[in-house]
Formats: C-alpha cells, sequence, structure tokens
C-alpha cells in the first residue's frame, strides 16, 4: 500500500475540508426543516430504564453504540460524543492508513461542540414551534452533530501536514508549550476569509428555492438556512475549535 504520507499535503487536506462544507451546509438545511421541537432537549419529556437524559440523547447514545459496532468509531477521522461504554466493532479490522501521532486520540473537543450546537447554533437557524417529529428532529441533529465534529477534528490532519512542512518552527514552540505561537504559526488569515465567504455562498446556492419555468431571481433572499448565520458559525466556532484541536494535536505531537 503506497505511504498515504506522499498523498498528504495541505492542499489535499484544505479540499477535504472545503468539501465538508457541503455535507455541513446541507445538514443544517434538512434540520431546518423541522421546528425547534423543544421536547426532543427537555430530559422531563420521557423517561424510560437507563440514564438517557433527553430524547436526544437516547437517540445519539444509541445510535452512536450501532454505529460502534459497524466499525465507525475505528476511522481516526470519527469521534463519538459518548464514548464511554461503546460497544466494541463486530467487523473485520479495516487498515487506516496510520498517518496521526498515536497521542491524537487524547484530542476531543465533542463535549464543547454539543454545547456550541445547541446553545449557539440551533436557535439561530430553526424556526420556533413544535410539530411532533422529536425522534426525525434527533436523527437530524445527530448529522449535524457528527459532520461538525468530523470537520473541527479534521485540524489534526492539517496540524500534522503543517508540522510536517515546518517541523523546525513548531518544534521549539512544541517543546516550550507556547500555544500562542503556535496558533500564529497555524493560522492562514486569507484562507479563513475564502472559507466564510464560501460557505455563505454554498448556503444560498443550496438552500434557494428552485422554480422552474422561470428563470427570473425570485428567492428575493429566502433560504433555506440564513447564510449570515453559516458564516458566522464558521467565524466564531468551527474554525476557532478547529484550530484549538490543531494546536492541542500539536502539543502533544512530540509525546
Ligand atoms: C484548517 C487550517 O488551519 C486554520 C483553520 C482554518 C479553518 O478552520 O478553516 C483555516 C485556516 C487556518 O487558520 C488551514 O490552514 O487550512
Amino acid at each position: 500500500e503506497s505511504d498515504v504520507s506522499d498523498r498528504l499535503t495541505l492542499e489535499s487536506v484544505r479540499d477535504s475540508l472545503i468539501r465538508q462544507e457541503d455535507s455541513i451546509v446541507f445538514s443544517l438545511i434538512e434540520r431546518a426543516r423541522f421546528p425547534l421541537n423543544a421536547p426532543t432537549y427537555d430530559p422531563s419529556y420521557f423517561s424510560m430504564p437507563g440514564s438517557y437524559g433527553s430524547l436526544v440523547e437516547l437517540v445519539v447514545k444509541q445510535t452512536e453504540a450501532v454505529q460502534a459496532k459497524a466499525g465507525r468509531y475505528e476511522n481516526p477521522e470519527e469521534h463519538p460524543f459518548f464514548p464511554d461504554d461503546l460497544p466494541p466493532s463486530q467487523v473485520p479490522p479495516h487498515k487506516y492508513p496510520r498517518v496521526l501521532n498515536p497521542a491524537a486520540v487524547f484530542v476531543n473537543v465533542n463535549k464543547k461542540i454539543w454545547d456550541v450546537y445547541f446553545n449557539k447554533l440551533l436557535p439561530l437557524f430553526v424556526a420556533p414551534g413544535d410539530d411532533g417529529n422529536y425522534a426525525s428532529t434527533a436523527a437530524r441533529d445527530l448529522e449535524c452533530l457528527q459532520v461538525l465534529s468530523r470537520r473541527i477534528h479534521y485540524g489534526k490532519l492539517v496540524a500534522e501536514v503543517k508540522f510536517r512542512d515546518e517541523w523546525t518552527h513548531y518544534e521549539p514552540a512544541i517543546r516550550a508549550r507556547d500555544k500562542k505561537t503556535l496558533m500564529d504559526l497555524l493560522t492562514a488569515p486569507a484562507v479563513e476569509k475564502a472559507v466564510k465567504k464560501r460557505v455563505a455562498k454554498k448556503a444560498r446556492i443550496f438552500g434557494q428555492e428552485v422554480k422552474v419555468g422561470d428563470d427570473s431571481d425570485e428567492n428575493k433572499g429566502k433560504y433555506k438556512v440564513d447564510p449570515a448565520v453559516v458564516s458566522r458559525f464558521y467565524g466564531d466556532w468551527v474554525i476557532p475549535l478547529t484550530k484549538d484541536v490543531e494546536v492541542q494535536y500539536l502539543l502533544h505531537r512530540l509525546d
């Protein structure tokens, strides 16, 4: 099997992040089909044996258990939200390319992603209201959580590539545990600017009303998810959390 590292470049990992933007925008569009549906998140809405808390926690925990048996978390790019008590994989092991330093496994920011998604993003992009579709709503929330988690933890791969390209700059900062210098070294303002612009454009294009027979631009600024909300979410949370993952990974890189 060819050495993965000769295919792993900053350009290739950035291309993957660009492709993941599509999945993130579409997952938000699909969640926005439902109103807030607050009982989904209310621990007092239902009770069943086993401490599940809210309905969304039940759906996430049980879905992650099934996906763990199917081998999902054998992939180093995947991170469960409830890692405790996950069942072992039941499928033949797949040889994932070993790119990351094994210490990468300690970097997991899913608790923060959970908090930010439900408390900062969700109220901004879904309509108020309750249509009773709580199980479907929870399934859409899980899709959003998983695609955001994959994107943000991709910061490990980005950091690995940057380390390999410029290890003489990174090594002293890692040994000095100098997070500020590490953050300065890995930050690419022009790329961040382009990311924020592109995700807003994708939200406009993917979320527009498609009319047939009349090509006039009748969208009148109506989109399934507000492009400005998507762009601001990337700027305020997705990019900063990705960079936190990069810094945390680099701090473990020489373990
Ligand atoms: C992911 C990268 O690292 C940083 C994080 C970025 C992001 O989360 O979109 C973009 C540029 C960098 O500041 C990168 O350099 O591509």
